[in-house]
């Protein structure tokens, strides 16, 4: 591996991780969590060579976009953090890399309807393909592929923007099956192949952050259009999105009085995916959108697969009605991993990335990372690309170097008295305002986003997260939670302000 040179190169790899860190870490804050996770979480930093920094992305189609949407960004970037780099190279991960295309990239993808189909067809998992894309022609959908080959690309036929491409990652064969996501993974293969069957339509999975769900809805959406492939039926239509998304379309499509155009794309999918429902707590007229589709569509005898961070019956803020049609198919919960699990996901995915991964490493990372597969994946990520950049072994010592940032979060509690203190700061009020019964909002905001941060940090419980706030009630802290949410999506300045309060709290 050759290091940058230079008066501000990195005098050691870890180094170098770290600039790479901070560029994602600041371009992520730019560009919005939702921006990031669809474009950019896949970029690995292959080398630095002379004036140059090798970015690798896992599609054709990724590379393209990366580059020509945030190149000018990375370099900027990489300039602040070391001015020696002048050029980026994106390049295509040399295992996914397909050969060069007879057609350009098409369209927008954003819009849900076109790509560079090419890199789609000769990628097969490694690419991403669109709803619209699921729905091609059996005769182009080539029956070998796992994926189907999408066929050539059609005009945008003004479908709109409502569906988002489904992972080409996330099928069954990647994911790895253990008592806490047995059930749920049994529920989605039984949906794959017989759906909108009584019983399991809907088909409800929640669970905690990171823990598969939108991964085994994927896995559902991908192997229902296969059968239906293979037996010959018509091509299916898949829509996936998320609540958040659907309640923006919605929102759109009333402003500019279309929302019947939105209503008839959206009844007119034989599956329908909405991800995170939990978007639509409080959000009463979206609801009532939200439940006259589910209606249509499961009247229809179409299949739909909602994921939730909760349970029907306990997703309060959902009003009854639409809670109880989402409990009357099948509900199946992601239990937290456990440690076996762990273990069969790291060497799973260091299987698929064909790097030698030794078992200690493996049980060192099983024990450590806890929370959620995300992490767990995002981890043994980057100790291959580590190793990878620097031609070295993954080795138990260098992963205690790779992950120290995260191994040290992971080690930090932060306590309730220490996000009251750091937000009483922030905002300048008194400590013992946290706790007091005053309710000018000038303390009442503040007092609430503690509450907020008090939940997402710690794993305290409700009521006695409202007894530390000056003995309040759980209903109190609920509303705080809910409060503070929602206005981190009406306003970008307060979400900022959150969000480098819980960054401060995390380090
Ligand atoms: N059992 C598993 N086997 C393989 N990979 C898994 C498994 N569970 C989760 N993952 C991986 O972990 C990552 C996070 O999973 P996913 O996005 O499906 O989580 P989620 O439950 O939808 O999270 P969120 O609540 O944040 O939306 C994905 O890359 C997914 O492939």
């Amino acid at each position: 591996m050759e290091n940058a040179v230079g008066p501000s190169s990195p005098s050691s790899p870890t180094q170098l991780a770290e600039v790479w860190a901070r560029i994602r870490g600041r371009l992520k804050e730019e560009v919005g969590e939702v921006e990031y996770r669809t474009w950019l979480r896949q970029m690995t930093l292959a080398s630095v060579q002379g004036e140059e920094a090798i970015i690798l992305l896992p599609t054709r189609f990724l590379r393209d976009w990366v580059r020509g949407h945030y190149g000018d960004r990375l370099r900027a970037l990489w300039q602040a953090e070391l001015p020696s780099i002048r050029r980026l190279d994106f390049r295509v991960m040399p295992e996914n890399r397909a050969p060069e295309p007879r057609t350009p990239a098409v369209t927008d993808p954003r819009n849900g309807l076109a790509h560079d189909m090419e890199a789609t067809e000769n990628a097969g998992k490694s690419a991403r393909i669109t709803a619209r894309q699921l729905a091609e022609p059996v005769e182009a959908a080539g029956l070998a592929e796992p994926l189907g080959r999408p066929a050539e690309p059609r005009a945008a036929e003004g479908r709109g923007d409502w569906s988002a491409p489904l992972d080409p990652r996330f099928t069954f064969d990647s994911f790895v099956v253990g008592k806490p996501n047995e059930f749920a993974h049994a529920c989605a293969r039984r949906v794959a192949e017989r759906p909108a069957s009584p019983g399991f339509n809907p088909l409800f999975l929640y669970g905690g952050v990171g823990l598969g769900k939108t991964h085994l809805m994927h896995a559902s959406a991908w192997a229902i259009r296969e059968h239906a492939v293979a037996d010959g039926r018509p091509p299916l239509t898949v829509a996936y999105m998320s609540a958040e998304k659907f309640m923006y379309r919605f929102i759109a499509a009333l402003r500019s009085q279309s929302t019947m155009e939105f209503k008839e794309s959206l009844r007119s999918v034989d599956v329908l995916l909405i991800d995170d429902l939990q978007f639509l707590i409080g959000k009463d007229n979206t609801q009532e959108e939200f439940f006259h589709t589910f209606n249509a569509l499961i009247d229809a005898g179409k299949q739909i697969i909602v994921s939730a961070d909760k349970s029907p019956s306990d997703l309060s803020g959902i009003e009854d009605r639409l809670r109880t049609r989402l409990g009357c198919g099948m509900v199946a919960d992601l239990h937290a991993t456990t440690y076996e699990l762990r273990i069969s996901i790291l060497q799973a995915k260091a299987q698929t990335q064909g790097v030698p991964v030794p078992v200690k490493v493996m049980e060192f990372l099983a024990h450590k990372i806890t929370s959620n597969v995300r992490e767990l994946e995002g981890a043994l990520n980057r100790l291959i690309a580590h190793a990878n950049l620097f031609g070295r072994p993954v080795t138990l010592e260098g992963a205690q170097e790779v992950l120290h940032d995260i191994l040290r979060a992971h080690d930090r509690r932060v306590t309730i008295e220490e996000i009251q203190k750091r937000v009483a700061e922030h905002y300048n009020i008194r400590l013992t305002d946290m706790s007091s019964p005053r309710r000018a909002r000038a303390v009442a905001r503040p007092r609430q986003v503690a509450m907020y941060l008090a939940k997402q940090l710690t794993s305290r419980s409700l009521p006695e997260i409202g007894r530390r706030f000056g003995g309040r009630d759980h209903t109190t802290v609920m509303h705080a939670v809910s409060r503070v949410a929602e206005l981190m999506q009406a306003d970008s300045a307060f979400a900022e302000d959150v969000e480098l309060l819980r960054r401060m709290l995390e380090t």
